[in-house]
């Protein structure tokens, strides 16, 4: 994201005086970089942030374009300005209709879906033909714009305009929230956020922005054909956004330098204009190899921090919290069944507040499946009641909204974006000082401004404890914490663990197979053996059971 303000301000400058030193010519090749920079931007949206391939952003163009020349071919007294910005809200509700299938598909078949709205746009855009075009009556400028060197103005101003609009979407709470969905959907809804209204977003915004760019390629070029908007440019467009990395407003303008300079150089040199393609092609295919486009890699090449210390393991223990006899969380009848696979068989018990239950039971027994359940990622039989109100029919959003958060086994912290952002992504609102403050102390950090990808794994899990806690849970599922962490960070998170409800007074649930975290942070205990409950009670006693040792935990617990 563009921080370097200094570096911002500079090459702002460059762009602002360029036209007084550039014949016409090179002012017409900058004005389409620019407009290709806007078109590449949008793709760095919906794909580069919100991690949806979409393959018809110049379809969207189009849109804009459209509008613009219909607006002049009929000699509507709207000024051109206007006409530009109607073009880009014209293509909006196409963006959310377009956006809709991403609801249901992602990856290739996103991609098919998007290309097959550019075949479609294609088509409209050649049998009907852009108006004016047969005419030859072409778009025109107001007076003040004319010239090719205010229009270039003109467009610089409103690029830099979008440039800024998009930096302070990408640190907002929905620039987060794109990001939460590109690296999984599941953590994202986890966190209470609405996967579906984000992804309209990011396609409504980007189409919005593609719109404008067509505006001003009708206001450059004067007539339009259905071959600026072709479903080849598009997948070029979109090829090239991946090589550079479009979410960065930099990468946007090296994508449109290269958009004008490749084909101008290969004309220049008598080449074939498809050895640009290849360019591209290879570019794109390097990238994927790398993990990301020219600046992704860049930015995710900045030196990482210091592992931190850990928190003073003095960490008192916590003043033993005696569990209220409220249950929060009643399971009742709980059954699981993946076809013939019966995961949980009518599992009952109940949470109490202020209580740290753990969760424990031999590999396959079904702990998984009853967070997933509890949490809303797995259809269920049986009741589960939030405070005595019954959770059937609410999705994992609306769970976590209500006050049942869960964690993942596997980590699923969102790498670029810093450690103040995700935490108030994961709390759902701006967080003040204090609580800023204690979460850093959690998570044994001493930046806020860190980003994720720089932190090791012990700290990323811990952030990712500290913002569900920061969301004022009720209940916290807590799925294998410890897992991939020394036994000196898995004790430490233990105790902090054990802490919790005094400190915040919601209750926990913890799987966990590490015998040593579980006597240290819970008071009581269930054991799941083949989807079924074998044992309940205090965690000494549990422990020490014959039962459990034979179905689970054999010597570790005999010993
Ligand atoms: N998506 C699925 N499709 C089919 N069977 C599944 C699926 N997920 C889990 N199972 C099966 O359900 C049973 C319970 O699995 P689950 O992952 O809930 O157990 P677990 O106690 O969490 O195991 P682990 O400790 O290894 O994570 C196992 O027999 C497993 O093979």
């Amino acid at each position: 994201m563009l921080r370097a303000s200094p570096w911002f301000l500079l090459a702002l400058v460059a762009l602002a005086l360029l036209p007084l030193l550039l014949p016409n010519y090179w002012l017409f090749l900058l004005t389409s970089m620019l407009i290709s920079s806007m078109v590449t931007l949008s793709v760095g949206l919906v794909s580069g942030m919100a991690g949806m391939i979409s393959l018809g952003q110049l379809s969207f163009a189009g849109v804009g374009g459209w509008m613009v020349a219909y607006f002049n071919a009929n000699n509507l007294p709207i000024p051109f300005v206007l006409q530009v910005l109607i073009g880009a809200l014209v293509a909006v509700p196409l963006g959310i209709v377009i956006g809709l299938p991403a609801l249901r598909v992602r990856g290739v078949h996103l991609a098919v879906v998007t290309f097959g709205f550019a075949a479609v746009a294609d088509l409209f855009f050649t049998i009907l033909n852009f108006p004016g075009g047969v005419m030859g009556k072409p778009v025109l400028r107001p007076d003040f714009l004319s010239h090719d060197r205010s229009y270039y103005w003109f467009c610089l101003f409103l690029f830099v305009l979008l440039v800024l609009g998009v930096n302070a979407l990408y640190r907002s709470r929905l620039g987060s929230a794109w990001l939460a969905v590109k690296h999984s959907e599941r953590a994202a809804a986890a966190m209470g956020l609405n996967v579906a209204a984000t992804k309209l977003w990011a396609f409504a915004m980007s189409a919005f922005i593609a719109g404008l760019s067509g505006g001003l390629l009708a206001g450059q070029v004067g007539l339009l054909s259905a071959t600026n908007f072709s479903p080849t440019a598009s997948l070029i467009l979109f090829a090239s956004a991946i090589m550079v990395g479009a979410r960065y407003p930099a990468g946007a303008v090296l994508a449109g330098v290269m958009a004008w300079l490749v084909p101008e150089v290969l004309g220049r040199l008598h080449l074939s204009q498809n050895l640009g393609n290849l360019i591209f092609a290879l570019g794109t295919i390097a990238a994927l190899k790398a993990g990301g486009g020219i600046f992704e890699v860049a930015a995710r090449q900045k030196k990482p921090a210091a592992t931190p210390p850990l928190p003073p393991p003095a960490a008192p223990a916590p003043a033993a919290h005696t569990p209220s006899d409220q249950v929060v969380l009643e399971v009742q009848n709980l059954c699981v069944a993946y076809g013939q696979v019966l995961a949980l068989n009518k599992v009952s018990f109940s949470l109490k507040e202020g209580q740290v239950l753990g969760l424990i039971g031999p590999n396959g027994a079904g702990k998984s499946s009853l967070v997933d359940a509890l949490s809303g990622f797995t259809p269920y039989q049986g009741r589960v009641q939030l405070e005595g109100r019954s959770l059937e029919g609410w999705s994992a959003a609306q769970r976590a909204r209500a006050g049942l958060r869960r964690s993942f086994q596997q980590d699923r912290t969102i790498p670029e974006l810093s450690v103040q952002a995700y935490l108030e992504l994961s709390a759902g609102r701006a967080l003040p000082k204090e609580e800023l403050a204690w979460a850093l102390e959690f998570a044994g950090l001493t930046e806020l401004g860190l980003e994720l990808h720089s932190l090791n794994m012990g700290t990323r899990r811990r952030l990712e404890v500290a913002g569900i806690l920061l969301s004022r849970p009720k209940v916290v599922l807590l799925d294998e914490p410890a897992a991939g962490l020394s036994s000196e960070e898995s004790l430490q998170l233990a105790r902090q663990i054990a802490g919790i409800p005094a400190r915040y007074g919601c209750s926990v649930i913890l799987i966990e197979h590490d015998m040593e975290v579980v006597r240290a942070a819970c008071s009581e205990v269930v054991v799941l053996d083949f989807g079924c409950l074998i044992e309940a009670g205090p965690t000494t006693r549990v422990l020490s059971s014959p039962r459990v040792a034979a179905a689970y935990l054999g010597e570790e617990v005999l010993a």
